[in-house]
């Protein structure tokens, strides 16, 4: 358990140059000591092994190194380079939000950015912006795929150690204490961006606004902290299981109480479309906003909308969408590059399989078969 953390705490922090110390052994046995609580309601004294020292865990500031632990001339060049391409309407909320950055006053802003706009490259900008300078700013984010895009980014549910039960929780918090190394950081940090909060429950965030009052010792939003959300409320909305629409839009952000004091920032220039000068980039752009903004009528029967004409290429079964994305599955799938290149979407698990199957019948390959669990992990694991 002990080598686990070890490798989690130097793969976490690459460039810290960490040996095995007695705090590694340490946050094993607090581990060990959580699950024998949890089994069989005994400390480890009480089973002959030594007890961990509680006290010492919370000095170990794994988070606090993690957050700091940036190159800054790397980071300083990559400012330098990019700053100057950002756009009229990119640089005035790039202004706006290191300018508050600067003042060290609390506000909470909401990058409203379709998709293609630049959101992404703004937010690593002004994240590389404040961390030059030795300050901290959190990168977090609904989905891990979205955390991926983010220097540093992670899921808000794993940073923040979310209950994973938040919506039956009436007044949910961050399972965080102040003296953790995630405490000061929430204490500390310049900025706390958020992407596709529009993903997220609300209670999330409001278990955020909660903690962060509490840990900076302010009743104002969010502890008077610099909050970045971002998302755009056409993609997808908060999915919650086996429930109506009106669920999901209750659950959404701008159905919190939050929401009065965000101040909406917007982005409206796709730069896929700039940057390529594609007209047919540009079209369907405007067709997917027309669609996010439910200009496109919708069947009332079915609630299905019909696709604008010429919006995409239709196809008229799972095996030809198959045989159109991955054309010559039974040789090309041994290349890497052009398997990463194309993917096929689906909304639910059972279309998902049943596409998996086609694709993988087209591949005469021995099968395997890989063990996997899908057991519910600590949320600081997942
Ligand atoms: N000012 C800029 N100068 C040069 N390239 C830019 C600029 N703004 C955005 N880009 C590029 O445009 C593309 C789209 O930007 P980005 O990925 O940041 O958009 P996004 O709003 O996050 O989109 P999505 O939500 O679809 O991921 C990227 O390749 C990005 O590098």
């Amino acid at each position: 358990m002990a080598e686990d953390i070890f490798r989690r705490i130097r793969k976490e922090n690459s460039k810290m140059n960490m040996n095995f110390t007695a705090e590694i052994y340490n946050e094993a046995l607090i581990m060990i000591e959580d699950l024998c609580l949890e089994i069989a309601n005994k400390v480890l004294n009480q089973l002959g092994m030594p007890s961990p020292n509680r006290s010492a865990a919370a000095s170990f500031d794994v988070e606090l190194c993690r957050e700091q632990n940036y190159n800054t001339g790397d980071l300083l060049s990559y400012v330098q380079s990019n700053i100057p391409k950002l756009t009229l309407e990119q640089k005035g909320i790039y202004d706006q939000i290191m300018q508050t950055v600067n003042n060290g006053v609390g506000e909470i802003f909401f990058l409203d950015a379709p998709g293609g706009t630049g959101k992404t490259f703004l937010i690593r900008l002004i994240l590389a912006a404040i961390r030059f300078q030795n300050d901290i700013a959190l990168a977090l984010a609904s989905s891990e795929i979205a955390a991926t895009l983010l220097p540093g980014g992670r899921t808000a549910h794993s940073a923040l150690k979310l209950p994973l039960n938040l919506q039956f929780i009436e007044t949910p918090t961050c399972n965080i204490s102040k003296a953790s190394g995630m405490g000061k950081v929430l204490q500390k940090c310049k900025l706390i961006v958020w992407d596709e909060c529009t993903m997220a429950y609300k209670k999330s965030l409001e278990a955020l606004d909660r903690s962060l009052q509490d840990l900076r010792g302010n009743i104002r939003p969010f502890g008077d902290a610099l909050i970045l959300l971002a998302g755009d409320f056409r993609q997808t909305l908060p999915v919650i299981p086996r429930s109506t629409p009106e669920d999901e839009i209750n659950a959404c952000l701008k159905y919190s109480t939050l929401w009065r004091h965000v101040n909406t920032l917007k982005l409206t220039t796709n730069m896929r479309v700039q940057l390529q000068n594609d007209r047919s980039a540009e079209i369907f752009s405007h067709q997917l906003l027309e669609i996010g903004n439910g200009k496109v009528l919708v069947d009332l029967t079915s609630g299905r909308v019909s696709l604008p004409h010429s919006f995409c290429n239709l196809v008229t079964s799972k095996e030809e969408l198959v045989e159109k994305v991955f054309p010559n599955i039974q040789t090309n799938y041994k290349n890497h590059d052009w398997l990463s290149e194309r993917a096929i979407l689906a909304a639910k698990n059972k279309d998902v399989y049943e596409l998996n199957n086609i694709i993988q019948s087209n591949i005469q390959s021995e099968a395997v078969t890989y063990k996997s669990v899908d057991t519910v992990v600590e949320a600081d694991e997942g």
